[in-house]
């Protein structure tokens, strides 16, 4: 679930970029990149594993010259987490092109298959996203002239589309050309247009979530359309074509349990709205299927920090206090996107603490927004105890987790998934609460759409084992659960060190 972000202005927009990546740290820990065009039109890139603070240092900002740009903060579901896989890619052929990617190619292998065989282009990398490039590429090659106009470049986004599988929001820097930004058909991962006026000029910006415009003063314009390319020359000429077949806004609905924060704006929908929604109709559920333990529920804690929004309707739904018995520290990232289970259950610990008089001798209900594996929940139910908790009873915004996820989230395997081949009540013992609930996904669904009506359907493969796209495969699933678990990607992480061609210290 990686950021993105591509600016098209009027003067230097490193600095722009560089907050806006602030602003979608959230979206990935692992990586960060800048790449800008200068006055002689050649790229000027810094990327490197870290948090963006660390990565892109002043002696880097004032490399990173130029009117435009792209910014990248990674969370590896492809690869590993390797700087040979960090973020902006670039190639020299046709012109010089340059991208950033949010989301999961599935069908890589064959994609790596025939970029070899058809156009002989080789890449060195387990990267998805070096592979899309790489296509885009090859299908603006293949247009064969000089001086490439809008149909060009929507021609090749048509084609590149016909090639890839799976979810995608990218934008792209072609040397001599302009900025293009495009969403798979289903518009699985989000991407939005804003635009900011300097000195009478127009500056454009997409990013991933609208908390990027906000900070660096862009207005909203519009979200791109799944399936849609949005192409704005250098000059300044913005064009727009739907290049998909059968395209259909079907949003990750993970993005509004989980990823995205609070004070953005997805597909028409608030995600502190919907959020809120979500401990509406939680709220409700507990309030009918508890009605034995209602009356012991002393307090409402929400599991900083996505579910504090859920937590506090809920609070209010049940007329029971809300109370912050957790803190958080502030100088740890989150722990679901961190790349191996050691790191994430390490981090837990170090993330949180409870404030014992909000436990003691009461008996308390734990929200949090998901249960995924487990990994937060079996450490805050014991904390919850050891700070004195009589009873501990768990809320889960999003439903059980059963199934993995292709399309931009690294849960490769169902087996890693605490509610895989488990009932509630199996969840509860491992966890060790007293009672757990889980919200329905009907009610899940609804809590989202009610922000915005025309969304008719969502990618809601984790709950359902359904893939929006229609071409996943057992054999497939299979394989990516080989290739990406904890223990092979240990592997592929120190084979990949190696792999780095632009190497810098
Ligand atoms: O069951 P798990 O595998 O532990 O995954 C689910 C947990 O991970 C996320 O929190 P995270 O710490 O990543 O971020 P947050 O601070 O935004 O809540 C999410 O909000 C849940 O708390
Ligand atoms: N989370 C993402 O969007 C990841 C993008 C890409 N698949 C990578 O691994 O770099
Ligand atoms: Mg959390």
């Amino acid at each position: 679930m990686c950021g993105i972000v591509g600016i098209l202005g009027h003067s230097s927009v490193n600095q722009s970029i560089y907050d806006a990546l602030i602003v979608l740290q959230h979206r990935g820990q692992d990586a960060a990149g800048i790449v800008t065009v200068d006055e002689e039109d050649r790229f000027r890139l810094r990327k490197a594993n870290g948090l963006v603070s660390d990565v892109i240092q002043q002696k880097h900002m004032l490399r990173l010259q130029g009117n435009a740009g792209l910014g990248h903060v990674r969370y590896p579901t492809a690869g590993s987490s390797s700087v040979s896989e960090a973020q902006p890619f670039y190639v020299n052929y046709p012109y010089g092109l340059t991208l950033v990617h949010n989301g999961n190619l599935t069908n890589s292998e064959e994609l790596k298959q025939k970029l070899f065989q058809s156009a002989r282009r080789h890449v060195n990398t387990n990267s998805d996203s070096e592979l899309l490039l790489n296509i885009l590429a090859y299908h603006l090659e293949q247009i064969n002239k000089y001086d490439l106009d809008e149909d060009d470049i929507f021609y090749a986004i048509q084609r590149t589309h016909k090639d890839i599988r799976g979810g995608y929001a990218c934008v792209a820097m072609l040397i001599g050309h302009g900025m293009i930004a495009f969403r798979d058909p289903f518009g699985i991962r989000p991407l939005v247009l804003g635009k900011r006026e300097e000195k009478g000029k127009t500056e454009y910006m997409f990013a991933s979530e609208t908390v990027a415009l906000d900070a660096v003063g862009f207005e909203f314009v519009r979200d791109v359309n799944p399936g849609e390319a949005i192409y704005i020359t250098f000059d300044g000429q913005l064009y727009s074509k739907q290049c998909a077949d059968n395209a259909k806004l079907s949003p990750c609905i993970f993005e509004f349990v989980y990823f995205a924060r609070p004070d953005s704006y997805i597909d028409g929908v608030s995600v502190y709205a919907a959020r809120v929604h979500m401990g509406e109709f939680l709220g409700k559920k507990i309030a009918q299927e508890w009605s034995d333990v209602l009356d012991e529920i002393d307090v409402i804690i929400p599991v900083p920090e996505t579910s504090n929004d859920i937590a506090l309707r809920i609070a209010n739904i049940l007329n029971k206090p809300y109370r912050q018995g957790f803190v958080k520290n502030r100088y740890v990232g989150r722990t679901f996107i961190m790349p191996g289970q050691t790191q994430r259950r390490n981090s837990v610990r170090r993330k949180l603490n409870t404030i014992s008089s909000e436990f003691k001798g009461k008996n308390v209900l734990l929200v949090d927004d998901s249960i995924v594996r487990g990994t937060t929940s079996e450490q805050i139910v014991e904390m919850a105890r050891a700070a004195g908790a009589k009873k501990v009873y768990f809320a889960s915004a999003a439903p059980e987790i059963r199934y993995p996820n292709v399309y931009g989230i690294d849960m490769p395997t169902s087996q890693e998934l605490i509610a895989y081949n488990r009932t509630t009540e199996e969840i509860a013992n491992l966890i060790g609460v007293d009672k757990l609930i889980f919200q329905d996904l009907s009610a899940l669904e609804e809590a989202v759409r009610q922000e915005n009506s025309a969304i008719e359907s969502f990618d809601a493969s984790v709950f359902t084992g359904e893939y929006i796209t229609g071409d996943i495969t057992t054999e497939y699933l299979d394989k990516i659960a080989a290739l990406r678990n904890d223990g092979s990607k240990k592997k592929q992480e120190s084979e990949a060190t190696n792999l780095e061609i632009y190497s810098e210290a």
